[in-house]
């Protein structure tokens, strides 16, 4: 699951070594944004050494490097891939050519250091209207792609706009990167909640991004994870629901049905693949095969 994915400045030793504490799915150490430039270089050496010895949990570790038009790109994946990544994050995707570029250097970096070629996974973060236009071909640009993520902070930028509580200026980005990251069968990952003490507000937000797809989002405070898990998290109701759903439907299978209703509602296959998904959710994969579907 990535419902969480928590950026660690990567020129902060206090945030990398407790940031897995708190529990995200994820972590972002971040050689981008979060470093000025006079510490380019000595959060690239921290973080390769954060990877080499540190302890991360469970969590799906990914790097964000700088941008494929500054000149850190690529010492910085030649020091944290062969260090041992999940995944590069990279910021201010355009077009498939970046990830072709990225996919061929990381190769490269790859089998120079004996790691199985194309084993590092590439999350696409789009940030401007080009990039967000591009966001299907970008997606489908290598294999390695494993998610498309909208930047906000950077994209209300390029929009001459800025982001407001109700997020109204970046709703279509939103709908539209969903549905190029579902088309190209990729993740769908938002992007970061910057006001840290507005919990109602993030959790206002996080229903509508749920609501329209997305697997998860980006944070940059570990307060904003239990929130973002607790609206991803089904209820129980749902939770019994979906069990419901997904017996009934083995019973028709067996019986030679098609549609079959449950409590008033009729249950068809797209309804039992929607209830898969809560199971998969509630972290319940196995009751889905148990169910044979
Ligand atoms: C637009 C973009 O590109 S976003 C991505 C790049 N930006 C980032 O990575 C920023 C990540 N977040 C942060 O740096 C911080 O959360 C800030 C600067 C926003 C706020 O920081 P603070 O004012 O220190 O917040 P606060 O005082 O509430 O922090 C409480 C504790 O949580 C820790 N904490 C805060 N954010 C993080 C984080 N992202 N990861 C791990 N620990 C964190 C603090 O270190 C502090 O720990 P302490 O009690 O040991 O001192
Ligand atoms: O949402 C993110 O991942 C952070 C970011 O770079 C942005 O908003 O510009
Ligand atoms: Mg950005």
């Amino acid at each position: 699951m990535r419902r969480t994915m928590l950026y660690l400045p990567g020129n902060n030793p206090n945030m990398l070594v407790r940031g897995h504490l708190f529990g995200p799915d994820g972590l972002v150490l971040d050689l981008e944004d979060a470093v000025s430039v006079s510490e380019k270089d000595s959060a690239r050496v921290l973080v390769r050494e954060m990877l080499r010895q540190g302890e991360f949990g469970s969590c799906e570790v990914t790097v964000r490097i700088n941008g494929v038009d500054t000149e850190y790109w690529r010492d910085d994946l030649a020091a944290v891939v062969p260090a041992g990544v999940s995944g590069i994050r990279v910021p201010k995707v355009e077009g498939p050519e970046t990830i072709r570029i990225l996919d061929e250097e990381l190769s490269g970096v790859e089998s120079k250091a004996g790691i199985p070629v194309g084993q590092t996974k590439i999350f696409c973060l789009l940030e401007t209207a080009l990039g967000i236009w591009n966001a299907y071909d970008v997606a489908k640009a290598s294999p390695r792609v494993a998610a498309i993520i909208p930047g906000g902070e950077d994209l209300t930028a390029d929009l001459r706009t800025n982001r407001s509580p109700e997020g109204t200026e970046l709703e279509w980005a939103r709908r539209m990167l969903v549905f190029a990251a579902r088309a190209a069968g990729v993740d769908a990952l938002d992007t970061v909640f910057p006001r840290i003490t507005d919990d109602e507000g993030l959790r206002r937000e996080v229903g509508f991004i749920k609501q329209l797809g997305y697997d998860g989002k980006s944070v940059i405070h570990p307060n904003q994870i239990p929130i973002i898990h607790e609206v991803f998290t089904p209820t129980e109701g749902e939770i019994e629901k979906a069990k419901k759903v997904v017996a009934a439907a083995k019973d028709a299978a067996e019986r030679g049905l098609g549609a079959v209703s449950v409590d008033g509602r009729m249950v068809d296959a797209p309804v039992v693949k929607r209830a898969q998904y809560t199971l998969t959710r509630a972290g319940l994969s196995e009751e889905v095969q148990g169910h044979g579907c």
